[in-house]
């Protein structure tokens, strides 16, 4: 293959020539020209999936922006290594790998075998009054995240989130790199009331306030998490090494824009499971021009609905690697 346009057309042709009407298969179609293109091969593996929830806690909790105690993300992961989680269930369901990271939640580390620890920090500072965390922080978020992409040996990376309040660094995250206003991207999380949503937005207006235009990796020390920050690394790790990664919902997006806007190659290899019925999930994925397999009324995070993807594009890399053609059957081609 000479050019990446030769490339593109002989993917194309073999896609078209299976036995099927032209472009039947239609989004299907469009996950096999990703992951051939990620791997730069017209016979992508499309073998393993792996989850990794990544784990952290948000100091901007303490200005109550959720309807859960910050203790939850500790018993969360604990619930998760026990195999009791949504994600386990859907994991177990679709027959997907899982790993658990411990970025940076509040308290004493763990200490427990099964839970891979990279913590920053004990949770990330209110935002509302200082950066979340400093940039140096913030590049070695990067960077344990980065290595942790790399090294995966699964064909498609599914990354999923466990903060509570991370629903608010995600939409001041997302203000900051899209401009797009704080009314749109605050919602109401794990379940916040009107008055709730209210307050809420009033906190993140304010925090929003305290600085103006930032770079990518500036917003993200501003107003990111560890969670947030290590997911944009594995992210730009799993595109470095040829990935096919599975955006989950509105914290995982967040998380993909920054990754997207720090290094774009990384957009390339990523596909977006579902809308969430976040209210702001919209408009973060109409920023990086991304159309979402799904839509389920999901909500959860964790990454529930990258895991629910995973069966379309195991189907896409059957469909590229093992469907006939119409040389192959003897079937006649269109008039
Ligand atoms: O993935 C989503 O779209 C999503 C939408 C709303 C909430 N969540 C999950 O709920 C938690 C954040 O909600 P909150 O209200 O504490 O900001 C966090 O653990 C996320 O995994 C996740
Ligand atoms: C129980 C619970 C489970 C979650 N999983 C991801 N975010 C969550 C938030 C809560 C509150």
């Amino acid at each position: 293959m000479t050019t990446d346009t030769d490339f593109a057309a002989a993917l194309q042709h073999k896609i078209d020539f299976k036995t099927k009407p032209l472009g039947s298969l239609g989004r299907i179609e469009d996950l096999a020209t990703v992951m051939a293109t990620v791997q730069g091969t017209l016979s992508p593996r499309m073998d393993g999936c792996e989850l990794t929830i990544f784990a952290a806690d948000h100091g901007i909790a303490a200005e109550g922006v959720s309807k859960f105690p910050q203790e939850v993300t500790r018993q969360m992961v604990l619930n998760y290594l026990a195999g009791g989680a949504g994600a386990n269930a859907f994991a177990r369901a679709v027959g997907a790998r899982m790993k658990v990271v411990d970025a940076g939640i509040a308290g004493e580390p763990f200490g427990l075998e099964g839970l891979i620890e990279r913590r920053i920090g004990a949770g990330t500072k209110s935002f509302l009054h200082e950066p979340a965390m400093s940039a140096e922080d913030c590049a070695r978020a990067l960077e344990e995240g980065r290595k942790l992409g790399a090294e995966s040996p699964a064909d498609a990376v599914a990354y999923g989130e466990m903060g509570i309040a991370n629903t608010a660094s995600a939409a001041a995250l997302g203000h900051k790199l899209t401009g797009v206003g704080l009314d749109i991207l605050v919602g109401r999380g794990t379940g916040l009331d009107d008055d709730g949503l209210t307050h809420k937005r009033q906190v993140l207006e304010r925090a929003a306030a305290r600085t103006g235009d930032l770079g990518p990796q500036e917003a993200l020390a501003q107003y990111g998490g560890f969670e947030i920050a290590m997911m944009a690394g594995a992210m730009i790790g799993a595109a470095e090494a040829k990935k096919v990664i599975i955006v989950d919902g509105f914290i995982a997006t967040s998380a993909a824009l920054a990754a997207a806007r720090i290094v774009p190659a990384t957009r390339a290899a990523m596909v977006f499971s579902h809308r969430s019925e976040e209210q702001g999930h919209g408009a973060l994925l109409d920023a990086l021009g991304a159309e979402p397999l799904l839509r389920l009324g999901l909500r959860l995070g964790e990454g529930t609905g990258a895991l629910l993807a995973w069966p379309l594009l195991k189907a896409a890399g059957e469909m590229l690697n093992t469907m006939a053609s119409f040389d192959d059957a003897g079937v006649t081609g269109p008039q």
